[in-house]
């Protein structure tokens, strides 16, 4: 039975359910499952994964071995960009009008996913984007609202960015084209190996977008119902397509949820979404101050612990596996130099690996981490920091300082704690 069904997946037909598929990773009650065992995720942000498949091969190559070695097995990137006028977004773009997508970095991202196979991992890959560094829905909107892309780096006012980028939600012709993205990403054929993506297995999740929000701290109910609507019936249309993949949100936790817990809970409760996700960023939320972290860190720490704890409890809750998707920490002092040190990042970082593989090991429904993000062998051209059409990619998007949060290849304290955490997560997928 496996055979004849293995033999219609490589052929582009995909069966109804994924049963006869042990190899794609499913979800059995509150943890993942692959081939038969618990899988866990030890991953790492790279969202530029794809790019280096169209325009760098030998040091994506490169960047996988590393990460492999690393323990990572699994890898959290970007399908598509959207051109824009907004500053700071990358460059250039996957998507150069409405249903126009460049080949070559789609089949960048056939490499990627051809390698990634190679090395066991799998991908988790967000069709769209909240914020501006890939243009996003903001784009959309101004493709088909005609309203102004207005980059929140330069009007330095996200609380109008939010509320305006939300109303892509109920924008039906920019919701139409993002289908159509939906679509040619889950209909394509892989051009290095053949195989159809909804066949594809490296593939764990199809992520709705990066961050979704329902728009600014001051929602309404109607706008966080057009929000949880969105979600539910983007997640049963992905299902309509691929009964093969997971689908999941993007979703930040209670920060991405105007703090509102049932609005975060609602959002997962779709039966076509399959886990939860959250991200920690003690920096951005103004928790802790870099330049103060003697008066600010156990601020943080007591807001970070909270956090990390109470959505494994909503995940709990729901019965549903969660995986917190991003979390990261600037180098000391808040600087962005490779050179400086990473003390109070590699202690942020075995805080939150602390409170993962413990409940991962007792058991909750915490399936794992991807930090933010692989730097790799990449390095920041500019005095400024700021990136360039051209620059090296990292694991710092256009619209913040490439170094920011970025863990470098010589980021050698911070690589051998993932990876001595790694190997614990890992250790319970031999049970
Ligand atoms: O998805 C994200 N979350 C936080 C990152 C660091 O600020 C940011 O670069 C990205 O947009």
């Amino acid at each position: 039975m496996i055979a004849l069904a293995a033999s219609l997946l490589m052929m582009g037909v995909v069966p109804a359910a994924s049963a006869a598929a042990p190899e794609f990773v499913a979800v059995k009650k509150t943890q993942f499952t692959r081939n038969g065992h618990p899988y866990y995720i030890a991953g790492a942000n790279f969202w530029y994964g794809a790019y280096l498949g169209a325009n760098d091969r030998p040091r994506l190559l490169k960047e996988l071995d590393t990460l492999k070695g690393m323990g990572i097995n699994n890898l959290r990137v970007l399908a598509v960009s959207e051109k824009t006028d907004m500053k700071s977004a990358v460059r250039p773009a996957t998507t150069s009008a409405p249903g126009k997508y460049d080949e070559r970095l789609l089949a960048g991202m056939d490499f990627l996913l051809a390698e990634m196979a190679k090395r066991d991992m799998t991908a988790v890959i967000y069709l769209n984007n909240f914020w501006q560094w890939s243009g996003g829905m903001t784009q959309y909107l101004n493709w088909f609202a005609g309203t102004p892309a207005l980059d929140p780096n330069v009007t330095k006012d996200y609380e109008t960015y939010m509320r305006e980028t939300a109303r892509f939600y109920a924008n039906d012709k920019a919701q139409a084209e993002y289908r159509n993205v939906i679509r040619t990403f889950i209909g394509r054929k892989n051009t290095v190996t053949g195989k159809p993506y909804a066949g594809d297995p490296v593939i764990m999740s199809w992520q709705l977008a990066n961050e979704p929000r329902p728009g600014n701290a001051s929602s309404t109910p109607e706008e966080k119902a057009i929000y949880v609507k969105w979600i539910a019936d983007t997640a049963a249309y992905i299902r309509s397509l691929d009964r093969n993949h997971l689908v999941s949100t993007g979703s930040e936790g209670l920060a991405g949820s105007a703090q509102d817990a049932e609005l975060f809970e609602k959002a997962h409760a779709s039966k076509d979404v399959d886990y939860l996700t959250y991200h920690l960023w003690p920096k951005n939320w103004g928790w802790i101050d870099s330049k103060r972290v003697d008066a600010t860190w156990s601020g943080a720490l007591e807001k970070s612990s909270h956090y990390l704890n109470v959505h494994i409890d909503y995940a709990k809750k729901i019965g549903k596996p969660i995986v917190l998707e991003e979390f990261g920490m600037d180098r000391d002092g808040a600087s962005f130099d490779i050179k400086s040190p990473t003390t109070v990042r590699d202690r942020f970082y075995k805080v939150v690996f602390d409170v993962v593989v413990d409940r991962a090991e007792k058991g909750d429904p915490i399936a794992g981490f991807n930090f933010w993000a692989w730097g790799g062998a990449g390095r920041a051209a500019n005095a400024d920091y700021w990136w360039k059409e051209g620059n090296d990619l990292m694991g710092d998007p256009p619209q913040e300082e490439q170094g920011l949060y970025s863990v470098f290849d010589t980021d050698k304290s911070t690589i051998a704690l993932i990876r001595g955490y790694a190997d614990r997560l890992h250790a319970l997928e031999r049970k």
